[in-house]
């Protein structure tokens, strides 16, 4: 073998000295001017000169082959196939209609892993497709982090989806504040049965003509976060709220999404025009700020009154005033108030009116589960009396209704990212590079065979007890777990059940006659929400 490699290298160098005195011989301005010995060394100089370009390419592939084949420090979980050098699996990101929940599910099943890792540019994601592997990971501290907030090279601020102290200091507060201003006490639910009452005016004023439920559902959800954060709601003609709804509704459905994915591809952002979206969405953050929510805490900041704290915003005002001079005061001011604000309203408008969108939508896919929901919904409370969260209990075939619609049709397939810490982290005997990702795979969790019976079947019964009363599952974790879990998920359980009882006591739910029968898939924006259709309210 070696002995072959020798003439190989023999018969080479051979080569190139004939190469070198060919070149003597064709190039005669050289060779004439100076001795053999020069024009050889010349000859070469030319040679190497010429071919510059081509060494400097060969170099610099090299250097990048060699770092992409350095043996890394770091291991990480099977990674499926396909992980073009410096691009990674961005296979996973071009389905455009959904987030590549079935894709990975599909590998994770392929490599035999629960949890599996790909890569997107430079940065490493870490998927669990097991419920264990979730609440393992998010009841911990090693992914509590939500990761820088520039993205495509602009600062999307945010206080309650921020890191570190900060994060911390504005969780405690929101909770604080939210649960003092009535929330898991009657006085936030009877703003909610005012609403709906409102809501089911406004839907058996439309006689029953077909309408699209995304503006109505928006608006009477997004109430109830003004109710609660500034103290007040809207008209639903008002010009500024209106504005403030189509804004939300953009954002959530056009820009959110684009601007998180080039997260993973940083590159993206030195691209001309603003494909990462992420200047529009700027844009939106901040008319909502200037003509919105500045002009909101002027107000409350003219009207203080200790002693009257009614709202968000004067709780808020309140801690200002408290830890001034105290070493959290850096965190509370009229700046981090305004993005606190704008959370709020992100986190918790859309996100209940898709729910009970999709609550409609299966209502008008399963008209035996409709008929069997109005039928205890009337034999609980009757016709006129508005519902309560008392009338819960009395209600376990309508809540398993909700749950199963929650799974079915999970908000966020993909659940919402956390980060490890800037350190190496050991997880399930690997060592995480810093910063990895970690992205759940709700949609596998929420079709987990192993613990679903017929996990593609619409099935409300599987919410129900042996007893025959609902029975929750912790396997649906609609609401996320752990220290990061969904601040406003009792706000939003209460919000879903009443509104959708509501509706359910009033109206029979159907398609308009000539339209087609709606889809039961997804449409993908940061969210994943019905596609657009009518729904007729007959009134009951
Ligand atoms: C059906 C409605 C809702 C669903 C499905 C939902 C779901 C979620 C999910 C999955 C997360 C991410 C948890 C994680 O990072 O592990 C989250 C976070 C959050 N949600 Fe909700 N949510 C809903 C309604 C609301 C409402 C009404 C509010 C506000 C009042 C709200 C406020 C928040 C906030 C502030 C966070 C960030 C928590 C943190 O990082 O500490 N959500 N939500």
């Amino acid at each position: 073998m070696l002995r072959k490699i020798f003439i190989k290298q023999q018969f080479q160098f051979k080569l190139k000295i004939s190469t070198l005195s060919d070149y003597r011989v064709s190039n005669k301005s050289l060779t004439s001017l100076a001795s053999p010995k020069m024009s050889v060394l010349a000859a070469m100089m030319e040679l190497v000169l010429n071919n510059l370009t081509m060494a400097l390419v060969f170099l610099v592939v090299l250097i990048l082959l060699l770092r992409y084949l350095q043996p890394s420090p770091y291991s990480l979980p099977p990674m499926p196939a396909w992980n073009i050098p410096y691009l990674g699996h961005i296979r996973f990101l071009m389905d455009a209609k959904t987030m590549g929940e079935k894709m990975y599910l599909k590998a994770s099943k392929e490599l035999k892993s629960s949890y599996i890792a790909v890569k997107f540019g430079k940065q490493y994601v870490v998927m669990p497709h097991k419920f264990e592997d979730l609440k393992e990971a998010f009841t911990s501290d090693q992914f509590i982090y939500h990761g820088e907030n520039i993205i495509g090279g602009i600062t999307i601020n945010s206080g309650l989806f921020h890191d570190g102290q900060r994060w911390k200091a504005h969780r405690r507060f929101a909770l604080h504040a939210l649960r003092d201003l009535g929330l898991g006490k009657s006085r936030i639910e009877g703003k909610i049965q005012l609403e709906s009452q409102k809501l089911v005016k406004l839907i058996a004023s439309l006689n029953g003509e077909p309408t699209e439920t995304i503006i109505i559902l928006n608006t009477a959800v997004s109430n109830i976060i003004c109710t609660m954060v500034f103290g007040h709601r809207f008209e639903y003609e008002d010009t500024l709220f209106k504005r403030l709804l189509q804004i939300l509704n953009e954002n959530t459905n056009k820009h959110m999404r684009p601007v998180f994915l080039s997260k993973f591809l940083p590159f993206l952002k030195y691209l001309p025009g603003d494909l990462t979206h992420a200047k529009r969405l700027k844009q939106n953050v901040d008319e909502i700020k200037t003509q919105i929510l500045e002009p909101e805490i002027k107000r409350h900041i003219e009207k203080y009154d200790p002693d009257n704290i009614d709202d968000f915003i004067d709780a808020f005002i309140q801690e200002i005033k408290k830890l001034k001079d105290t070493d959290e005061e850096i965190y509370f001011n009229d700046e981090e108030l305004m993005w606190n604000i704008e959370d709020l309203f992100f986190a918790g408008t859309d996100t209940t009116s898709t729910t009970l969108r999709w609550l409609l939508l299966c209502m008008i896919r399963y008209p035996d589960v409709q008929d069997k929901v109005r039928a205890e919904i009337l034999d609980a409370i009757g016709p006129d009396r508005p519902p309560t969260m008392q009338d819960k209990k009395l209600l376990s075939y309508t809540q398993a209704v909700i749950c199963e619609v929650q799974r079915m049709h999970t908000l966020t397939p993909l659940g919402s990212i956390h980060y490890s810490s800037d350190q190496p982290t050991k997880w399930k005997g690997y060592t995480l590079p810093p910063n990895t990702a970690l992205s759940p795979n709700v949609y596998a969790i929420h079709h987990d065979e192993d613990h679903w019976e017929q996990p593609y079947q619409f099935n409300p019964n599987r919410f129900i007890g042996p007893d025959g009363k609902f029975q929750k599952d912790d396997h649906l974790v609609t609401f996320s777990v752990g220290k990061r879990s969904c601040l406003g998920e009792s706000l939003a359980r209460m919000e879903t059940f009443l509104f959708f009882v509501a509706i359910m006591q009033n109206f029979h739910v159907k398609k308009p006659k000539n339209d087609p029968i709606p889809t039961l898939e997804g449409k993908l924006g940061i969210l994943i929400g019905p596609y657009p259709h009518r729904v007729c309210f007959e009134k009951i």
